[in-house]
């Protein structure tokens, strides 16, 4: 046998690393479409179920609970760097499709009807609807499988891609997760119309989130293949002992705690703003709901086509800590724009679709270069538990300072004071952006230069 021949494995095929993306694309598109499925619906929600703004908040922040006050993500994380991808990725995503059918089941008639669970939802906080009761505990669930799930995939695609076209790579991998989520804004409103009723919306997504997990079984097949191939006799499993070393060195490294800020006050001013996105159009422009769920998905699908092309430029070029400050910067405009002019929504959005590319595709690639593929899980999984806070206190921020500064029942609802909140949160992401760069120069990650050459 020639000792000199290099063994190929599954991963270095170009189609099958790709196929793999896409396999697990799946699951990510059905999480973010499960995520923002029922942002187009709260009208609908206030209609059926008498939701205030801040029931509404509360349903949106009740997805990071598990992930920054049980530390789920951290833990799921560090799960993952010990048990491997195929245990620890089916463990959660079995919990997220769980917690989208139990979503489903609280807004369903089926549980209105003196379902299972109806008599003790009404008994507990009786302030609360049963309705609202149940479905918070599904989307508690629901986050605390989608989060952890996340962070498997990123692995997944450091796994497949270090070292080759890893920031395209995460650009398509986001790009997909954000079809999920346009697909969510464009047919939520025409869900609701159906004729088997309103619910038929969130039946849909939780059946949507159910099917991604055999998805994810059929990947489960190519990763042990490809484990098979990398360690061929087997016994040295992916599972590694946790130190809580692990934790103190990241800690300990300022640019990773640059990055996780900066993820922190970016990620708070654009989901929690694009989860009352379709209500702000609606309200700001007089609008129908159709209407402002079409401007709403022009974000995630200006992003489909900017993150991989500004992956595939940062795989090119570089200049990643460059670009996370650029984008930073037009965040904070697009929402003093909102805030304060009525320059054109789709424009606004279209430019907001750019600044969540530049942020996104340059951020996450960028980690694989300051941490040991070993801690990966660690690290995303830390980083993670970090911005759901800002996930979990936003939107509910963004519900009291609604209810807060307007009148009840009172049209159209007035957003200005939710938007100079989001612009200052840009502000925030930008100074942080600015001494991840200054950091960088001492640090030696190279975080400005092209994917393949550190
Ligand atoms: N932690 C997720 C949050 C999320 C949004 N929709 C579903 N989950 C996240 O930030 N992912 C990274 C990204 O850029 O989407």
């Amino acid at each position: 046998m020639n000792t000199n021949t290099v063994k190929k494995s599954l991963k270095d095929s170009v189609i099958t690393r790709w196929a793999m993306l896409l396999l697990v694309g799946f699951v990510l598109a059905a999480n973010y479409y499960f995520y923002d499925a029922l942002s187009p619906l709260k009208s609908t929600l206030t209609k059926e179920f008498g939701f205030s703004n801040t029931d509404f908040g509360l349903f949106l922040s009740v997805y990071s609970i598990p992930n920054v006050f049980l530390l789920m993500a951290v833990f799921g994380g560090i799960i993952l760097d010990k048990l491997g991808i195929r245990r620890t990725g089916f463990m959660f995503v079995a919990f997220m499709a769980f917690g989208a059918l139990v979503t489903a089941y609280g807004a369903s008639d089926m549980y209105s009807n003196n379902g299972v669970g109806y008599a003790f939802m009404s008994s507990i906080f009786p302030g609360y609807s049963p309705e609202l009761k149940m479905m918070l505990l599904g989307r508690f669930l629901f986050g605390l499988g989608a989060e952890t799930s996340i962070v498997v995939i990123s692995k997944i695609i450091v796994k497949w891609f270090k070292g080759k076209e890893l920031a395209l790579a995460f650009g398509v991998k986001l790009g997909l997760a954000r079809i999920g989520s346009a697909l969510a804004f464009y047919l939520s409103p025409i869900l609701i119309k159906s004729e088997t009723g309103w619910t038929t919306a969130i039946w849909f997504a939780a059946f949507f989130v159910t099917s991604s997990l055999l998805v994810f079984i059929i990947y489960m097949m190519f990763d042990l293949k490809l484990d098979k191939q990398v360690k061929p006799d087997n016994s040295v499993s992916e599972s590694n002992e946790f130190h809580i070393s692990d934790i103190t060195d990241l800690l300990k490294n300022r640019s990773f705690i640059y990055v996780t800020l900066l993820c922190l006050t970016f990620y708070s001013a654009v989901f929690p703003f694009f989860s009352f996105s379709a209500d702000f159009f609606l309200n700001k422009f007089n609008l129908t709901l159709e209407q402002s769920g079409k401007i709403s998905l022009l974000m995630p699908l200006g992003t489909v086509i900017f993150t991989p092309l500004f992956g595939f430029l940062v795989d090119k070029y570089g200049k990643a800590a460059t670009l996370m400050i650029y984008g930073s910067l037009i965040l904070t405009m697009v929402h003093l724009a909102f805030a304060f002019t009525t320059l054109s929504p789709y424009v606004l959005m279209v430019v907001l679709g750019i600044a969540f590319s530049l942020v996104p595709a340059s951020m996450w690639p960028s980690v694989a270069k300051m941490v040991d593929e070993k801690r990966i899980g660690t690290a995303y999984g830390f980083m993670f538990s970090v911005q759901n806070l800002g996930l979990w206190a936003f939107p509910l921020l963004t519900g009291v300072i609604l209810d807060y500064t307007n009148v009840e029942g009172v049209k159209p609802i007035d957003y200005t004071y939710s938007m100079v909140m989001f612009a200052s949160l840009g502000i925030l992401g930008f100074i942080f952006a600015l001494l991840l760069k200054r950091e960088d120069k001492l640090s030696g990650y190279g975080l400005n230069l092209p994917s393949n050459s550190k």
